[in-house]
């Protein structure tokens, strides 16, 4: 802040006299930051920077994203949501929320405690994008109750980074309605509600009167439903779609995500080694929202772009779960969500170990969406080797200590020829013989859920449709330069974040268009496609033209 804006303030004489511009800020906070010995550590100072100077945290959040997204996200937001209560009382000011805590008791007065949300007193800056969790299904590491609040605000964060949505406009919510977990029912600093989780009437009750109230109080909000567990994921997905502006990160997010890395591994094996899209065999080792979400969009590419019957895209899956191979003569009861999926050509043949699976199916994809790290062993990885010249692998639970196996070991056990991508980042991995570098595709839904968001905020459809979600994968996979694509790359580099999000936010605009469902068509009806492009880059938020924010110095 330079002097005359101290003296205008009244803030002359309570910081040292130096005036310093962003640069050299954000050098000096770098250099903090990393001199932290733990991941946890530079979480702590960074959720402190952003309550202190949100331009600087942004800054350096855009300008070092791929060191700092592992930071404020995967794999760090999971430790920091297990380790939630008890480093709270030190990550915001005080005074300054760091989201929006809902229980059942704040019924009585639900749209109060709703704008009491305020940390930007101003009508200009009601948000446009909240992120919703009840903490039941935090990544991989199961019910964290309301120490799940690290998710949406991650989430939004890169909504900031990613996609230029103003932070001013964003809002985390956490809806604490008790946990199973026992450990934190029983720990003295956990500090949600110490009350195991309600039956479904209660749950979906109170989800409907919360919902209806952030509408009541903020009629053009979109809601993301993000990790809830998969029982109550699909139902609320169900019963929301296409009455309000939502969508659920982990069923379509991800399910866009990961489409846009297959269809780029799909092209590749076709070109290099001649595979018929249609012969390809997909065996998902994990059957809950992320893995059924996943399949769909699979499903639709195969029956869009390759002219397959339902019939005949739904056969190329193989679902597997914690009995094994998903079957209709297993002899369980399968949940709604499963049963779609449900092989019927089984022969009466019930198989369990995931290398007699791979021995049965014979699959050219192997897709880890089950939390159980480990999962793809030596045996199954090198089995898929033998089947495939390039097999393609993406264990992509999260963080990556649940991850089915790493970049590492599918490397080794392909003799280097795996075609990958996991949903934390793994280190590259560099041959010992050549020395030969190869960097792993992250398949995480951060490249999709941004600019689905932005999209969403500058088209305001009435609702957001399996065809939008779907746009945005094919934008996502055409989004690759050609150096991109040469270096076998499945995603686009972090480092075009906000390239790629405009990219994902005009297909969603434009699909809004052609659907005849976009509210807000003045800005954005009747522009070409590179137009469109370029209006939605130009609505992004960035740190340096905003003096929102910063600190006293
Ligand atoms: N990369 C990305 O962008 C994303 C990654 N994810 C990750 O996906 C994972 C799953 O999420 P979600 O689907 O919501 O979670 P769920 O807990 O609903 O699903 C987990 C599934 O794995 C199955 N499973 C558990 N243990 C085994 C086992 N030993 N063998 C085979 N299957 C097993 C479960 O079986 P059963 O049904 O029998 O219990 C269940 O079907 C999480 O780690 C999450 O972080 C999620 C969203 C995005
Ligand atoms: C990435 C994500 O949304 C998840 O793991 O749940
Ligand atoms: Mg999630």
């Amino acid at each position: 802040m330079d002097t005359e804006k101290r003296y205008a303030l009244s803030l002359h004489g309570l910081s040292p006299s130096r005036v310093e511009n962003v640069e050299i800020q954000k050098r000096r906070a770098l250099k903090l930051m990393r001199s932290k010995s733990t991941m946890l550590e530079k979480y702590i100072f960074l959720a402190q920077m952003r309550t202190n100077n949100v331009r600087l945290f942004y800054k350096i959040v855009l300008d070092e994203l791929e060191e700092i997204a592992p930071v404020i996200y995967t794999p760090t937001v999971g430790t920091a949501c297990q380790e939630y209560s008890n480093i709270y009382p030190f990550l915001a000011g005080p005074g300054v929320p760091d989201g929006l805590y809902l229980t059942k008791d704040s019924h009585a007065n639900l749209c109060e405690t709703i704008k009491n949300y305020q940390p930007f007193a101003d009508e200009q800056f009601q948000p446009d994008i909240a992120v919703i969790s009840d903490g039941s299904r935090i990544l991989g590491l199961g019910d964290l109750g309301v120490n799940g609040m690290g998710i949406p605000i991650g989430k939004l964060q890169l909504y900031v980074a990613g996609a230029g949505i103003d932070p001013r406009k964003t809002l985390p919510i956490i809806l604490d309605l008790g946990t199973n977990n026992e450990a934190f029912r029983n720990d003295e600093f956990y500090l949600g509600l110490r009350q195991p989780r309600p039956a479904d009437e209660e749950f979906y009750e109170t989800v409907d009167t919360v919902l209806s109230a952030l509408r009541t109080v903020y009629p053009r909000l979109m809601i993301q439903f993000e990790d809830w567990s998969s029982e109550h994921a699909f139902g609320l997905l169900e019963k929301y779609q296409s009455k309000m502006l939502c969508f659920n990160d982990d069923i379509q997010g991800t399910g866009a995500v990961i489409l846009s890395g297959m269809i780029n591994a799909i092209r590749r094996v076709e070109k290099e080694n001649k595979v018929n899209p249609k012969d390809h065999r997909i065996v998902f080792y994990g059957a809950g929202s992320a893995a059924i979400g996943v399949a769909r969009q699979i499903q639709e590419y195969f029956s869009s772009e390759h002219n397959m019957t339902e019939e005949e895209s739904k056969r190329l899956f193989w679902i597997v779960d914690s009995k094994g191979m998903v079957t209709k003569d297993r002899g369980d009861k399968l949940a709604q969500h499963k049963v779609y999926y449900a092989r019927d050509d089984n022969q009466g043949q019930q198989i369990k170990p995931l290398l007699d699976i791979v021995n049965y199916v014979k699959p050219t994809v192997l897709i880890g969406l089950s939390s159980t790290t480990g999962a793809f062993t030596k045996d199954v990885l090198e089995r898929l080797a033998e089947l495939n010249k390039n097999p393609i692998v993406f264990p992509l639970s999260n963080p990556a200590t649940q991850a089915e196996c790493t970049f590492e070991q599918a490397m080794q056990a392909t003799n280097h020829r795996v075609i990958f991508a996991s949903g934390t980042a793994f280190p590259a991995f560099t041959e010992p013989d050549t020395g030969k570098k190869h960097i792993p595709g992250q398949g995480n839904n951060m490249y999709i859920f941004p600019g689905l968001g932005l999209g969403a905020v500058l088209a305001r459809p009435v609702s957001i449709s399996d065809r939008m979600i779907y746009m945005t994968a094919k934008a996502l996979a055409d989004s690759l330069t050609p150096e991109e694509t040469a270096q076998g790359w499945l995603y686009p580099s972090l480092q075009r974040i906000r390239q790629v999000s405009a990219v994902v936010a005009t297909a969603v605009c434009e699909e809004a268009l052609a659907e005849g469902v976009a509210q807000d068509t003045a800005n954005i009806d009747g522009k070409s496609h590179d137009e469109l492009i370029e209006y939605v880059s130009s609505q992004m938020w960035t740190p340096v033209n905003d003096a929102y924010g910063t600190s006293r110095i």
